[in-house]
Order: C-alpha cells, then structure tokens, then sequence
C-alpha cells in the first residue's frame, strides 16, 4: 500500500448553541484540522486532531502536515503504522522544534487517517482491526449540559433531560469559584439522584488549596471523578490531592506523551486514565497507554473532546476502556457518526476509522489551509 498523496484540511464546525466554555476555554467553533493521506491503489484515509478553530494555530499544524510530515510518508507503505509513527515522532530535525506540541497534533492527524487506510483496505471497522469487540457496550457520558456558561437553573434542567433521555453519566464543569461551584454540584446531584454517576472537570483552573476546599464540600455528593483539578504538569499536588481526597482524580487530555502517563501513574496521582488521540499523536501511542494503564489496573475513559469519532473505536476494542465522553459537536460531519442510544454509544459498522467526512461537511466547514 505505496502512499502516494498527503494533504492536509481544516474544518470549523460551530458547538453546541455557538458557544461553550469551562473554567479556561470559551469556544465557539471545534477546529477538526487533519490529513488525506492516498495510497497507490486510490484509497483514501482521513485522520484529524482537535482544536479550538484558532486559524493561524490551525494552519500551523497544517503547515506540518504538508511541508514537514507529508514528504517522510511518499512512498512509504501504508501498513507500516508502528514504523512510521516512530519515523516521524522520532524525526531528529522535527523532535528538536518539539516532542510536543503543533507537530504532535499534525502526527495525530496522520497515524489516525493510516489506521482509517488500514481499516477501509481490510474491510474492517477499526475497532476490528485492534483487536475485536471486548465489551458488549460502551457507556455514554454527558458533558454537553455541564459548561460553565450554563447558569445554574438551566444546568439543572440540562442534567434532568440527560438522564431522561437514558444517559447513566453526567460530567459538570467547576473553576468558577468553589461556593459556586459547590452549590450546582448540590443541586445537579439532588436532580439526578443517586444512581447516575456525577463527574466534575475544572480544567486546570484550580491551587491545590482550592481543590482541598472544593473536595472537602463536595464529599457527600458522591463525586465519580474529579478532572483535570490542577495544572495539568503537576505531578506533585496531583499525589497529594489524591492522597487528601476521596474523590478519584481522572486526567490525561493535556498529556502529549506516554512518559508523562507514567510518571502521574508512577506518582499515584491518578486514578482515571484519560488519553486523547489529539494528544498523543495518535491511535498507536493511545493504545500503548492503555496497555500501561491496564497493566496497573488503572480505569481508562478516552478524553472526546471532540474525538468521539475516534475513541468510540478504541472503547469497544481496549479492556482497559470503560467510558466515554458524549460531547456531539462534530459527529454529523462524519460518514459513520459516533451515536449514543439510551445512554450507550452504538457500535460502529462502517470499515474505516469513523474520520471520513462528508461532502456536505467538506463544503460547509471547510477552511484556507494557506
Ligand atoms: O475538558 C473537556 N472534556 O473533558 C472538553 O474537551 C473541553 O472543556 C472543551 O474541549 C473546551 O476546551
Ligand atoms: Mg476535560
């Protein structure tokens, strides 16, 4: 499977009610930035990272893909997945500009749209190719009603209708200030009852003194998992967050590398593994870990973000996977949409990684890649 093409696109697609926000990120588009990578025999695989539809950052990434990643693929054979990853992660020129960062997500964009090829060339879904199905379904839960810039009846609202409408999970966001905060925990969870799981995700925000203090208030509500509390590089007040708190601590999303997986794992400062292909620089090092969270038995739930297209995949073919995130911005774009059905995400059908856009999307998103 010769690569003879390697294109990069960008498309904005609008969030839900054109805007959201956590604790530090208002957004009103998703940035879906990725890859066409075509093989001698005209098949065609799309990857993509995610982004916040930030055009320059964009274009940064796309300039990756074309004028950096693109021309190491050329002739290379497309099921060489693992060999390339490598190749490219490990370029010397490339891993001098950053093992992290805009070349991370352009190689995301990448290793996804080969896995997609592979998929599609063995006529397989990509949960297939990983593996097989190891779970019968793949639980949903719900972040689309938990943004920061839902006033507090609505959220309430919001989190009622989630459950009315068959999800078991729902995840609010915090970082406002901790009395806030507190209070719409209260108040969601007296909504919900006590049988739905009830996450919260402060996005970095947050001292550890507040998160003490958040933690302390919010014992009673019965937390599933607390996200991203602190910076996402401390490793440190992580552990000692987790050693004060009964809450479990989950994060992952802002980790570019496996290293930096183990060193929270190494350091028990986390109890939820959250990766994220964006971040990650794709499904081969996603899958690596998962095997290192497994190997600790530590519970995996793939960051969306919007990657649900994605991780969907990998939450049917990872033992390790348990949940995922329901954020549905972007699914519509796609020939195979991520779907949940009372709670559940649907298992997909199509051969391919679920990342082939459609025509529609193609012409209404579609921006400069300059
Ligand atoms: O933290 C998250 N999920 O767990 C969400 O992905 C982010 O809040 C949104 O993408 C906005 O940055
Ligand atoms: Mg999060």
């Amino acid at each position: 499977m010769k690569i003879t093409e390697v294109s990069p696109f960008i498309l904005h697609v609008p969030v839900t009610g054109n805007q959201i926000a956590d604790s530090t990120h208002t957004i009103s588009h998703w940035g879906v930035v990725g890859a066409r990578i075509v093989s001698e025999d005209g098949l065609e695989g799309f990857g993509f990272a995610g982004t916040h539809a930030h055009l320059p950052g964009d274009q940064l990434i796309a300039s990756c893909i074309r004028d950096a990643h693109a021309p190491l693929l050329l002739g290379e054979d497309a099921r060489d997945r693992r060999r390339l990853w490598l190749k490219l992660a490990r370029h010397p020129a490339l891993q001098w500009i950053g093992r992290a960062g805009v070349t991370t997500l352009s190689l995301a964009a990448i290793d996804i749209a080969l896995w997609d090829l592979n998929a599609k060339a063995a006529g397989v879904p990509l949960w297939k190719l990983l593996g097989g199905q190891v779970r019968d379904k793949v639980r949903a839960y719900n972040t689309d009603i938990g943004w920061l810039s839902i006033d507090d009846e609505a959220l309430v609202r919001g989190a009622q209708r989630a459950v009315e409408d068959g999800f078991t999970g729902i995840k609010i966001k915090v970082g406002s200030t901790v009395d806030r905060d507190l209070r719409r925990l209260a108040a969601v969870r007296k909504a919900i009852g006590s049988s739905v799981t009830l996450a919260v995700d402060g996005n970095g925000k947050w001292s550890l003194a507040d998160c003490l203090r958040f933690c302390r208030g919010a014992q009673e509500h019965d937390v599933f998992w607390f996200e991203e509390p602190l910076w996402y590089d401390d490793v440190a007040g992580h552990a000692e967050l987790a050693r004060a708190s009964s809450i479990p601590v989950a994060l992952g999303e802002q980790l570019y590398t496996a290293d930096a997986f183990s060193e929270f794992i190494a350091q028990r400062a986390i109890h939820w593994v959250q990766p994220d292909v964006t971040r990650l620089g794709g499904i081969t090092e996603t899958w690596q870990v998962c095997e290192m969270a497994h190997g600790f038995r530590l519970p995996v739930a793939p960051h969306a973000g919007e990657m649900s297209q994605v991780h969907v995949h990998l939450n049917y073919a990872h033992p390790a996977c348990e949940v995922l995130e329901y954020i549905p911005w972007i699914a519509h774009c796609f020939t195979d949409p991520a779907r949940v059905e009372d709670g559940f995400f649907v298992l997909p059908s199509l051969p391919g990684a679920g990342t082939t856009p459609t025509q529609e999307a193609w012409a209404q998103y579609r921006q400069p890649c300059a």
